[in-house]
């Protein structure tokens, strides 16, 4: 459940008054997400999302999300347009916390995807990566190398707890890491966090992608190594090489990938491993019992991880 803040119908109309959007009809909490409070509001003219930005969200980076996402609108990309407050500003306050209003996407995210969504959503970064190539304000990936480090500070001492045997696996796999990780492969604006849950879909066509508060610069094939990991393992653990083949391939279509990039996707694809094993395993040890929140499982991607250590080249994951 992710409804953290809660707001009620006068602080609302208040907040509203600076934004040229009709008349509050209604409004309701949406159970999903874990990061941010959302709510769907009506109004007498459309639909909208209020979002109230909560932990992991740094005010100074909320010009970076909110531009990120009205420049990809405006080249083409189906992602939600923030919408302007009268006085320019692309969010406001509400109930303490920064707030902006953005506007709704039709769709559905799938709880069952298919080859042919993976070939979509390749497509669909592919295009994300072109179109923010100009965007011209910057934001290093705080959840990179030394984002990691600084997590694993954090939470290294309970480890074992969780299994045994972890603190040494990923000492040495953070080791790893920091010696071998690219650098100087074409960078970009990336998503980071494109999990079904962030892709819409009417029918089979992919409608739209949500939730930048991830995004930033880095290397543009760490976003599909990101997206392989997300996307590409059956709930039984089993890595999906056809879906991979199509994702792949759905981004090729649009942006080929360099020789470098292609021999890079194991070890980007261990690192985003670690990245969501590292921030579910913090949450995991910090977020207090009875909390409201679904805490997501750290060793999910422990197995992830574990797989791409075994993989010798992207041919594994159907590159021919
Ligand atoms: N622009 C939008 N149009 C339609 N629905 C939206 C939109 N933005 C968010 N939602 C709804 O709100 C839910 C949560 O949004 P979002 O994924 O941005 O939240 P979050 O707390 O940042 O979650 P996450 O755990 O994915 O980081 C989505 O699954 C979707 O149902
Ligand atoms: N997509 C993230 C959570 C939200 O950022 C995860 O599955 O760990």
């Amino acid at each position: 459940m992710a409804v953290y803040t809660d707001i009620n119908e006068v602080e609302l109309k208040d907040f509203l008054q600076a934004y040229d959007a009709g008349t509050l009809l209604s409004f309701k909490g949406i159970a999903e997400g874990v990061e941010n409070s959302n709510f769907l509001l009506h109004t007498d003219r459309f639909p909208l999302i209020l979002t109230l930005y909560e932990k992991r969200v740094d005010e100074n980076d909320l010009p970076f999300y909110l531009g990120l996402m009205q420049h990809l609108a405006e080249r083409g990309i189906s992602c939600p347009l923030p919408l302007p407050r009268s006085d320019g500003a692309l969010y406001g306050e509400l109930c303490g916390r920064p707030a902006a209003l953005i506007s709704f996407l039709e769709g559905m995210w799938l709880r069952k995807s298919e080859a042919k969504h993976c070939r979509e959503l390749g497509a669909a970064l592919a295009r994300m990566h072109i179109a923010g190539h100009d965007f011209d304000i910057r934001r290093e990936n705080a959840l990179s190398l030394k984002g990691w480090v600084d997590l694993w500070d954090k939470s290294a001492a309970r480890a074992d707890e969780v299994q045994p045997g972890l603190e040494n696996e990923i000492t040495d796999e953070l080791a790893l890491l920091e010696d071998r990780w690219p650098v100087d492969l074409p960078e970009g604006v990336i998503h980071a966090d494109l999990f079904p849950d962030n892709v819409f879909f009417i029918g089979d066509e992919l409608s739209g992608l949500i939730d930048f508060y991830f995004a930033c610069n880095d290397f543009l094939a760490y976003d599909l190594a990101i997206c392989l990991n997300a996307w590409c393992f059956e709930k039984d653990g089993a890595f999906n090489v056809t879906k991979a083949r199509a994702l792949i391939e759905g981004y090729q279509s649009v942006r080929p990938l360099n020789a470098a990039e292609i021999e890079a996707l194991p070890l980007l694809a261990r690192g985003s491993a670690l990245r969501f094993f590292l921030t579910r395993l913090y949450d995991w040890l910090t977020t207090p019992e009875g909390a409201l929140v679904v805490k997501k499982d750290p060793l999910e991607y422990l197995r992830y991880l574990r797989f791409h250590r075994s993989v010798k080249s992207a041919g594994e994951y159907g590159l021919s």
